[in-house]
């Protein structure tokens, strides 16, 4: 015999499944069950607890109905006494609404205390809104796996939270830190047979997927697929980049809105509403105009929010305390910047500043990387691929230099490292820039899609003759080794018959056009009143823009090529991914249009967004 997980009743091991799919009306033991040691008994199904009303209270057992009665969310929220097994110790009538909370919710900061009780307490999320795709699923018990996209602290967890509560399921928290495979694939068995068994389904969440290695990633594939489990994976990244394809397709990826300050102002004055009890502070100090700062200065992150409004309210308690002491010494405790949030679009920012020749604006983004604990090593691989991407020829010696700095900071390390970082960041600021090897690459790579093209005979001259037939054929055979000619020069075809004359490497670099706002910012030098006005960029002066100066042509290339040269940057809008392939010129638009480009990527589906390339990630 055994006990129904639904119902609590003693049914035959052979008859449970019958029982269970007749909605536990078959089956059920008629005689009592055989005497047994306590020890081999299945405890009897756990009790609900009993939560007080605003009824007289009774001491009698629970009966089946009283025993279901859940709280209102008001009773739940006010923290009305639970009371178990039915004995409600107090008799007294009911006393006004106090809060009553235990070791844990006391220990629990202010955010994870406000965590939002139901979806219609989630502010700014139009998802899960009262029109909201994910509501209309969750409401139709049609939940899918997911993946919830979205900054940190804009409420991935508690919606996931909230969906298993919502739909009754069983609720699995996970993190790519502590769990390994093992462990995940004993929660799918364990899924598996509860589904069996009462059709409770099982939802996974898995906090940071997109730490996950590829393995633990694997190991969903087929739970998922076979709808054993529900995954809700949260990631503050690009899904599209961290979470592999295959796992991908299985879910259905949902993108969180960042809380603009009005969400965060509604969360932090329900909170402070809620725990002025608590706290009791100088509501002379935490006010409104408190709360609109703390919402700015959050970015849109409720639970930073929340934590500010929980020092607040400590700290203005203390004698002698003003506002203007109160913000300062909160945002003494700000994080300036998130490695996650914000990686890619600093690293973004700092190479283009490089590309711009801008070493201010490449050293503040260089700052702002090391003090948010960027990888030193990502860093200087990036720049690694700026010494040929933007430097190339116009420099051979600054992929030396970079190369020498991605060692120097693998042998050293950050804090000293960042010394290194900073001489090559500077060092390819000053650079002259030229991408015509880059560019030219980008020519071939594009020919190949000609038909034709990509399996052109090589040249039988060219060919390798490894062994003696290939030699009888006449492979390498007519082949003049340059060391042998005079200068190595010889007279001799490289290319496939086909292509003979056609040139991949253009001439010079682009910088046909004069940019407009260049001209802009001309001064006079005070100096010498006779001296000619000259265009001067973030205070160095440069020859006349409107007149490339050919004898000077690298220093104009320098100005020019970071307006002009319109690297695709399509595939690493969003990620540390490099173009293999630049456009050709022709499909190439003139002008800075990087950062409308990365808008638009953002707003692409995420399936029609470029994977990088593997060595990228
Ligand atoms: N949309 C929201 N509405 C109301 N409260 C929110 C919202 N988002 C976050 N919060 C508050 O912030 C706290 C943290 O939220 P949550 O853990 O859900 O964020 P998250 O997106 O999972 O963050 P992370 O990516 O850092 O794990 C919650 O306990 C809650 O108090």
């Amino acid at each position: 015999m055994v006990s129904c997980p639904i119902c609590g009743k003693r049914v035959r091991d052979n008859l449970i499944n019958q029982h269970i799919d007749s909605d536990c009306s078959s089956g059920i033991e008629s005689d009592p069950p055989p005497s047994t040691a306590p020890i081999f008994r299945t405890p009897a199904p756990k009790r609900e607890p009993f939560f007080a009303s605003s009824q007289p209270f009774s001491t009698a057992p629970e009966t089946p109905t009283n025993s279901k009665k859940r709280p209102s969310e008001a009773e739940e929220r006010d923290g009305v006494a639970i009371k178990q097994n039915g004995i409600q110790a107090d008799t007294h009538p009911p006393q006004p609404k106090k809060i009553k909370t235990n070791a844990f919710e006391k220990a629990a900061p202010l955010a994870e205390r406000m965590r939002p009780k139901s979806l219609d307490e989630v502010c700014g999320q139009d998802l899960v809104g009262p029109n909201g795709v994910l509501r209309g699923l969750i409401e139709a018990d049609r939940v899918p796996s997911m993946i919830l996209w979205g900054h940190a602290g804009t409420g991935k967890t508690t919606i996931a939270r909230l969906v298993a509560n919502q739909v009754n399921a069983r609720f699995v928290e996970i993190n790519s830190t502590s769990s390994g495979v093992a462990e995940c694939k004993k929660i799918f068995a364990e899924a598996k047979a509860e589904l069996g068994l009462t059709g409770r389904k099982t939802i996974i969440f898995c906090d940071e997927i997109h730490r996950f290695s590829k393995s633990q990633q694997d190991v969903f594939l087929g739970p998922v697929e076979a709808g054993h489990v529900t995954l809700i994976g949260a990631t503050t990244e690009n899904p599209s980049f961290k979470v592999q394809n295959a796992l991908l397709s299985r879910c259905r990826t949902f993108t969180l809105s960042k809380l603009i300050d009005a969400d965060v102002t509604t969360i932090l004055e329900r909170a402070l509403e809620q725990s002025k009890e608590t706290y009791n502070p100088d509501t002379t100090l935490v006010n409104t105009e408190l709360l609109n700062y703390l919402a700015s200065f959050s970015d849109g992150d409720a639970r930073t929010a929340l934590n500010l409004l929980e020092l607040a309210m400590e700290l203005s308690t203390r004698p002698n305390m003003d506002l203007n002491n109160l913000k300062s010494s909160l945002t003494k405790t700000l994080v300036y910047d998130r490695a996650g949030d914000q990686h890619y679009d600093t690293i973004s920012a700092f190479h283009k500043s490089v590309r711009g020749s801008n070493p201010d604006a490449a050293l503040y983004y260089l700052a702002r990387m090391i003090q948010s604990g960027e990888d030193a090593l990502y860093i200087a691989r990036r720049m690694v691929v700026m010494a040929s991407e933007d430097i190339g020829l116009a420099d051979n010696t600054m992929l030396s230099l970079a190369t020498a700095t991605y060692s120097a900071c693998e042998k050293i390390g950050l804090p000293e490292c960042r010394i290194n970082l900073a001489h090559c960041a500077v060092a390819l600021c000053q650079a002259p820039k030229s991408t015509r090897a880059y560019r030219g690459l980008g020519n071939a790579m594009s020919a190949l899609r000609e038909p034709g093209i990509a399996g052109l005979p090589i040249p039988i001259h060219l060919r390798n003759a490894p062994t003696r037939m290939m030699k009888e054929m006449g492979y390498g055979k007519e082949y003049k080794y340059n060391p042998n000619y005079v200068d190595g020069k010889v007279k001799q075809d490289y290319l496939p018959e086909k292509l003979i004359g056609r040139t991949f490497l253009e001439d010079r670099d682009l910088g046909t056009e004069i940019d407009p706002d260049l001209g802009e910012e001309v001064v006079q030098n005070e100096d010498d009143e006779e001296e000619e006005a000259k265009t001067v960029v973030k205070g160095e002066p440069v020859a006349d823009a409107s007149v490339p100066d050919p004898v000077d042509e690298k220093h104009f290339q320098m100005q020019q090529s970071t307006k002009h040269i319109a690297v695709d940057d399509r595939s690493r809008a969003d990620g540390d991914t490099e173009s293999p392939e630049p456009k050709l010129p022709a499909e190439e638009e003139v002008g800075d249009k990087d950062d409308t480009e990365d808008e638009e990527d953002q707003a692409l589906p995420l399936s029609s967004q470029t994977e990088p390339p593997a060595e990228w990630q």
